[in-house]
C-alpha cells in the first residue's frame, strides 16, 4: 500500500472531512494509515504531544486514523496574520515569515521540507493520506506547488477529486479541473468523489455518467449531505457544520477578522440547548447570555476592530452590568488594561479594554504547551500556542491559568471546553445552567461523527475501486482531456 492525494474543485469542497472520513476507514480495516498535508493555511492550530503545532484538520485526521498527531503530518503552517503577511510554521515551530510578494520565491526551501517530511513518514506507514489544498487547477500557482499536483508528481501518488454539488456546478468544475492540467498531471487524477449530495442520487446518474464518458475516470462515489458532522476547520467561517441552533443558552462568539483557534466552541456548540453564533453585530453581544473573545492571530489589530466596531463598548457595558465575558488567548490579551507588543503588531504600548487588573507582554519566543490544571474540582486538559504572556497587576481570582473579576473570566488556554466536566461547572455557575440527561461528552461525539464519516464511505464509496487505487496507484491508459496546460 502506498497512498493518494484527495483534491478538491474548490476551497471547501470537503477534501479535509474526506481525508478524516477515508482515515477511519482504513483504521477500521486495520491498516496503519497517517494524514498528511504539505502546506496548510490556517489560524486553527494544535499542539501535539511532542510540542509541534499542526493545523487542527491534520490533527482530527490523526484523531480519526487512531495514531498519534505528529509535526511531519503537516510539516508547513501558514498563519495569516495580515492579508499580506503570514506567520510560517516549520514542521510545528516558528520558521520566520512571508510577505504575498514572496509567496513563489520564499517557497522553494519549504516545499523540499514537505517532500523530505512526506518521504519519512510514508516509511512508517503502510499508507498516507494527502490532502490538497484549494484547487490542483490554480494553474498560476502550480509551478513551485508542493502541496497538490506538485506533491502527486514528486511521489507517484494517485489523486481524486471531490467536488461540492450542493453549490452547483460541479460537473463542470470537475471537467474543467482535469482538462486545464499538463497530460502529465492528469495522468494521475483517477476519480471523482461527489461531495455533500442531498436528494435522489437516480437524478445525478445520467451527468455522472456523461462526465465519467467524456473524462474517462470514474466517479468513485457520491457522498450525502450529513447533519451534525463538523471537522475541526481550517477557518473560523466553517462553523455552520455545527449542530442545529434554537437552544435555550445563547453564546456569542466575536468574529475577529484575524481569530485563531476559534475551534474552542466546537464543545460549547455541541452541546443540547446551547446555541452559539459567531458575530460581529453590538446588539447580538449585548443580548448574549454569554460572550466570548476567541484567540487571534493579531490581537492589537483585533482589538481596534473590536473598537471601530463598538463591539468594544457593548462588551464593557455587559462587564459593568456582571454579564459573563471570556477571553481565551487573543481575547483573553485584549481584556488586560495594557498590552505591550513590539512582537506581533510592532505597535508598543497599547491600552486594552481594562476588564482585567492584567498587563501582556509579547516576546519573540513562542509559547506552544500542552499544560493540565482543575478549576472547582474539575480537570482540564489544554493546550497553548502564544507569544503574548499575561501578568496581574491587581487582585482577581484565579481561573485555570488566568485570572476572574466579576463577569470578566480569562485564560491562555484552548481546548478547555473539550473537557466536560470543566464546560458544564463554567456554564452551571456564569449562566445558571444545567445539561440535557444523558448528553453525550464532547470526545464521544468526535468519536461518531468519524464513525459517521467512515460508514458513509463504505455505503457510498466504490472502496474496492479505491483500495486499488491506494495500493497500486494510477492506472497508466487514462486518457489525456484537452486542451491542457
Ligand atoms: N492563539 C492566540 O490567540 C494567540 C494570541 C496572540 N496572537 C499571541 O501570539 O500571543
Amino acid at each position: 500500500m502506498s497512498g493518494l492525494l484527495v483534491a478538491g474543485t474548490t476551497s471547501d469542497a470537503g477534501k479535509s472531512l474526506v481525508t478524516a472520513a477515508l482515515c477511519r476507514w482504513l483504521a477500521r480495516r486495520g491498516v496503519r494509515v497517517a494524514p498528511f498535508k504539505s502546506q496548510n493555511m490556517s489560524n486553527n492550530s494544535m499542539v501535539c504531544a511532542d510540542g509541534a503545532e499542526i493545523g487542527r484538520a491534520q490533527w482530527l485526521q490523526a484523531r480519526a486514523a487512531r495514531v498519534e498527531p505528529e509535526a511531519a503530518m503537516n510539516p508547513v503552517l501558514l498563519k495569516p496574520g495580515s492579508d499580506r503577511r503570514s506567520h510560517v510554521v516549520a514542521l510545528g515551530k516558528p520558521f520566520g515569515t512571508l510577505e504575498a510578494g514572496e509567496y513563489a520565491t520564499g517557497r522553494a526551501g519549504l516545499a523540499e521540507i514537505a517532500f523530505d517530511t512526506f518521504s519519512s513518514l510514508r516509511k512508517r506507514f503502510d499508507v498516507v493520506l494527502c490532502e490538497g489544498a484549494g484547487s490542483p487547477a490554480e494553474i498560476n500557482l502550480r509551478e513551485g506547488d508542493y502541496v497538490n499536483m506538485g506533491l502527486a508528481r514528486r511521489f507517484g501518488l494517485p489523486v481524486v477529486v471531490v467536488g461540492d454539488i450542493d453549490r452547483g456546478g460541479v460537473m463542470a468544475a470537475m471537467f474543467g479541473t482535469l482538462a486545464l492540467l499538463s497530460a502529465e498531471d492528469q495522468a494521475l487524477v483517477s476519480g471523482w468523489l461527489v461531495n455533500k449530495f442531498r436528494g435522489d442520487v437516480g437524478l445525478l446518474r445520467p451527468g455522472l455518467e456523461t462526465l465519467e464518458k467524456l473524462t474517462g475516470r470514474e466517479v468513485l462515489g457520491v457522498l450525502p449531505w450529513l447533519d451534525q458532522v463538523w471537522i475541526d476547520s481550517e477557518d473560523a467561517l466553517a462553523a455552520a457544520g455545527w449542530g442545529a441552533s434554537g437552544g435555550s443558552l445563547r453564546v456569542a462568539v466575536v468574529r475577529f477578522p484575524r481569530a485563531s483557534n476559534a475551534t474552542d466552541v466546537d464543545a460549547l456548540a455541541a452541546e443540547p440547548g446551547v446555541s452559539v453564533a459567531l458575530t460581529a453585530d453590538p446588539d447580538t453581544v449585548r443580548s448574549a447570555d454569554v460572550v466570548i473573545l476567541p484567540g487571534s492571530r493579531a490581537t492589537v489589530d483585533d482589538l481596534a476592530w473590536l473598537r471601530a466596531r463598538g463591539l468594544a463598548d457593548a462588551v464593557r457595558a455587559r462587564a459593568e452590568a456582571g454579564r459573563p465575558v471570556l477571553g481565551i488567548c487573543g481575547g483573553y490579551q485584549m481584556l488586560a488594561a495594557e498590552i505591550e507588543d513590539d512582537v506581533e503588531s510592532g505597535a508598543g504600548t497599547v491600552p486594552g479594554l481594562g476588564l482585567l487588573p492584567t498587563r501582556v507582554s509579547f516576546s519573540a519566543d513562542k509559547v506552544l504547551a500542552r499544560p493540565t490544571g482543575s478549576w472547582r474540582g474539575q480537570s482540564v486538559e489544554a493546550y497553548e500556542i502564544h507569544h503574548g504572556t499575561v501578568t496581574a497587576t491587581g487582585p482577581a481570582e484565579s481561573f485555570l491559568d488566568g485570572y476572574r473579576r466579576g463577569a470578566v473570566w480569562g485564560t491562555m488556554w484552548h481546548g478547555a471546553f473539550e473537557n466536560d466536566g470543566f464546560r458544564r461547572a463554567w456554564l452551571g455557575e456564569v449562566a445558571d445552567w444545567s445539561p440535557a440527561a444523558g448528553a453525550p461528552g464532547f470526545g464521544a461525539l468526535r468519536e461518531s461523527m468519524l464513525d459517521r464519516l467512515a460508514d458513509a464511505v463504505e455505503e457510498h464509496v466504490d472502496t474496492e475501486a479505491l483500495l486499488r487505487l491506494i495500493e497500486n496507484g494510477a492506472d497508466g491508459s487514462l486518457p489525456f482531456v484537452p486542451p491542457g496546460v
